[in-house]
């Protein structure tokens, strides 16, 4: 019977089954084995059956056909020790709670309006990050370069500290948090790690990779940060940002009569915040690292860019987030970095509810769902020009891939996921996205440092739950724009 077959793979080990056979590069790893096996994958992890999705319309069957049924996902030490136990948005079942939280954020942070209100926010940082730049720069641009992706980090961890606590959560003093950046990306570190103990229970006391141990102390470090934030907001009279928000709701909610199942926890708040920092920073920065990089490696797209952001903002004011729709360029060269340097190569998981059946195989109960965006976006069937190339002309009118979008319709690009379980904050990700790549192209002229050429560019991928550069970029801006622009 075709509908009982089981997808095809490789045989595992004994107890942990593939586990060892992932290497340091999962997404690399899958996306070969892809290759050889079809794009609908098992894998065993210890007990736990793994299904990998590597193909455009296999990722449609499961992300779009079969959206109910992996709407939930699956447990694992970092919704344990670092979400607060599935009190969060990211790892809370698919039910009221998850409902709730989604609709908070969609409403008060995502929403056109919310974005609106925090627009100048935005405008104010990278403004701020293009004075840091200007500053660092010299007129030889002989520099020994700048920390572009640093920059980057601390630009949108700020805008995003801004609209949600009221404040910068880099470099300023008083916020105790000088080590904000650093606990993020080791959280997307330890976080990316597959962690035996989440497959092979009787394992998990041992912690064999340490991760465990990480988890729970970079949790205590969160939790203390959050502790104090909420802790200053509650003395706050007025409604300045996300958290007094939701400080708010809870507190009417707690009024209420009944309760209608709200049920918002100063956990639930915790944990929320949490989310929206670590999902929100690392993802939207290294993107932008990726994307300069990208240009700064084919000096003749670099140009291209600049010369559209010359014609259409001219060279007197910086980049606006209105110019964004008028930049068609600009924008094919963000997709197209999605595209090869996917932020979270491997979605995030998600688990199957009940047996089903995908490309006529059996998918059993319990099983885990890796969607593989990163070997999607490199599938010659869905990219037939080049498919390792970056070639943004690709997305444009003409092109093979012309119309293709990011936002969960198009599933050879999904590096916001798909279904109801897309990235929340996908309006606002991709807004700084656009927004950054385009200051810093049409502010800057990029120079390598000294003794290195384009040409020979590392490109490597350091594989964590971001899929950030093995070698950070760093580069010499020179200002290219009018000395008002950078006042
Ligand atoms: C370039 C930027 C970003 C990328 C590539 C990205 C990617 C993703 C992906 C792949 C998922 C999982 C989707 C799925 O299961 O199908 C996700 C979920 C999520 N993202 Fe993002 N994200 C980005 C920016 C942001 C930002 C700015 C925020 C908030 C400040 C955010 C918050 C979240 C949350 C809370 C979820 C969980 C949603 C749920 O489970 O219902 N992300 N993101």
């Amino acid at each position: 019977d075709r509908s009982r077959r089981l997808p095809p793979g490789p045989k595992g080990w004994p107890l942990l089954g593939n586990l060892p056979q992932l290497g340091p590069k999962p997404h690399q790893t899958l996306h070969s084995l892809s290759k050889f096996y079809g794009p609908v994958l098992r894998l065993r992890f210890g007990a736990v059956d793994v299904a990998v999705a590597s193909s455009a319309a296999v990722a449609e069957n499961f992300l779009r056909v079969h959206d109910s049924n992996f709407s939930s996902r699956p447990p694992s030490s970092g919704a344990k020790h670092i979400a607060y136990n599935c009190q969060d948005l990211v790892f809370a079942p698919h039910g009221e709670r998850w409902r709730t939280l989604r609709r908070m954020c969609a409403l008060h942070l995502f929403s056109g309006r919310a974005l609106e209100r925090f627009r100048h926010v935005r405008a104010g940082e990278v403004a701020r990050m293009v004075r840091g730049l200007a500053a660092a720069s010299s007129p030889e641009g002989t520099v020994a370069g700048v920390d572009v992706g640093g920059m980057v980090n601390a630009c949108a961890a700020n805008a995003l500290g801004l609209a949600v606590v009221g404040r910068r959560v880099f470099d300023d003093a008083d916020c105790g948090a000088e080590e904000f950046e650093g606990m993020v990306v080791e959280l997307m570190k330890v976080a990316g790690v597959f962690n035996v103990g989440d497959f092979v229970p009787c394992l998990d006391w041992l912690d064999l990779q340490g991760v465990v141990a990480k988890m729970k102390k970079l949790h205590r470090r969160f939790d203390e940060f959050l502790d104090k934030l909420i802790a200053e907001h509650r003395a706050l009279t007025n409604e300045r940002d996300m958290l007094s928000m939701m400080i708010r709701l809870k507190k009417e909610e707690e009024e209420e009569e009944d309760r209608n199942g709200g049920m918002l926890t100063d956990t639930n708040i915790k944990a929320l915040l949490l989310n929206l920092f670590t999902a929100g920073t690392d993802t939207t920065s290294s993107t932008v690292e990726w994307a300069l990089a990208q240009l700064i490696r084919e000096p003749g797209l670099l140009f291209k860019a600049q010369n559209e952001l010359d014609s259409v903002v001219g060279r007197a004011r910086l980049v606006s987030e209105s110019d964004l729709p008028n930049l068609p360029f600009l924008q094919s060269v963000v997709k197209e970095t999605f595209r090869l340097h996917p932020p979270t190569p491997l979605s995030l998981p998600r688990i199957a509810a009940a047996d089903c059946e995908v490309d006529g195989y059996l998918i059993r109960r319990g099983s885990t769902l890796l969607v593989n965006v990163y070997a999607i976006g490199r599938d010659p069937a869905s990219w037939p020009d080049e498919p390792l190339a970056f070639r943004p002309e690709r997305f444009l009118s003409g092109g093979r891939n012309e119309g293709v979008d990011v936002k969960g319709n198009d599933f050879e690009l999904i590096p916001f996921g798909a279904g109801r379980r897309i990235c929340v904050g996908m309006s606002l990700g991709l807004r700084m996205v656009q927004l950054m790549t385009a200051t810093l192209v049409h502010a800057f002229e990029w120079r390598l440092p000294e003794g290195e050429v384009p040409e020979e560019m590392e490109m490597e991928e350091e594989f964590g739950l971001t899929l950030r550069r093995a070698q950070p970029l760093v580069a010499c801006p020179l200002p290219r724009l009018a000395p008002e622009a950078y006042l």
